[in-house]
């Protein structure tokens, strides 16, 4: 059967544990098709972000039609967007659609991924048509965000790992992948919560550089494992 379509509009790390590159493999785990417009360009490792090159505003829209024109995705999820103008971008061309935004501001490693333009952007533009927002408890209390029906506050949980570099990005995906597989947001965020804590069990003993690792995002599920 055709899956269904899910956009994420985010950054990449080049660690591979966050942004783009955990936005995609989560979906390819939960069975949805992923397309991805890029963003931004970060230089990460588990330790932390060595660079950050905002993806020039034409290159972003021309990455955005190209999906949106062609493969009709029923969700849209965004992560680090970099640019105040990415930000009311998506707020224009994607309210139409389900629209997960995760509002990346700090990566786990402490760096600031948004400026305070950037974060005024969601706050009046991006956040006000969101299906559903997922701030970690940080970003929630920076943009004045409480938890509701349209807003899911994460904060981390009982599996005890350093592996958990790009936690946020892997729950707001898994959550993308859930709503556009048709289960309501209550239910997606439930079982987005249990595909990340499965997750960070089978990947808790890595060693994979010298910080905090990557989520393992499909490491050895068996057969029906997946939540
Ligand atoms: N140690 C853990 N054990 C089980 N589940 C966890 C753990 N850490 C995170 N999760 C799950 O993943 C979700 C997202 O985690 P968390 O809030 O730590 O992400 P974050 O990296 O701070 O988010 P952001 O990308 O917004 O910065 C949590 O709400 C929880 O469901
Ligand atoms: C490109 C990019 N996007 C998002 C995050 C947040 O990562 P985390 O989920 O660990 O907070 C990151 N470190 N890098």
């Amino acid at each position: 059967m055709t899956p269904p379509v899910v956009v994420t509009i985010a950054g990449t790390d080049s660690s591979g544990g966050a942004g783009i590159a955990a936005d995609l493999v989560t979906f390819a785990a939960l069975g949805v098709h992923g397309a991805c417009v890029v963003a931004a360009v970060t230089a990460q490792d588990t330790t932390g972000v060595r660079a950050i090159h905002p993806v020039p505003y034409d290159v972003v829209v021309a990455q955005l039609d190209a999906v949106l024109d062609d493969l009709d995705p029923v969700a849209v999820k965004t992560g680090m967007l970099a640019t105040p103008e990415v930000v009311r971008l998506v707020a224009e061309r994607c309210a139409d659609r389900l629209l997960v935004v995760d509002p990346v501001l700090v990566a786990t490693s402490g760096a600031v991924l948004a400026t305070d333009d950037v974060r005024e952007a969601y706050r009046a533009d991006l956040l006000p048509v969101a299906t559903v927002a997922t701030p970690n408890e940080a970003e929630a209390a920076a943009l004045g965000l409480i938890a509701g029906p349209g807003v899911v506050v994460t904060r981390g949980g009982p599996v005890p790992t350093t592996n958990d570099h790009g936690t946020g990005c892997t729950y707001s995906s898994a959550l993308a992948a859930h709503l556009a597989l048709g289960a309501d947001v209550a239910t997606a965020a439930e079982r987005a919560a249990a595909y990340v804590s499965h997750q960070l069990t089978l990947g808790k003993h890595w060693t994979l550089g010298r910080g905090r690792g990557p989520v393992a995002h499909v490491h050895a599920p068996t057969q029906g494992e997946n939540p």
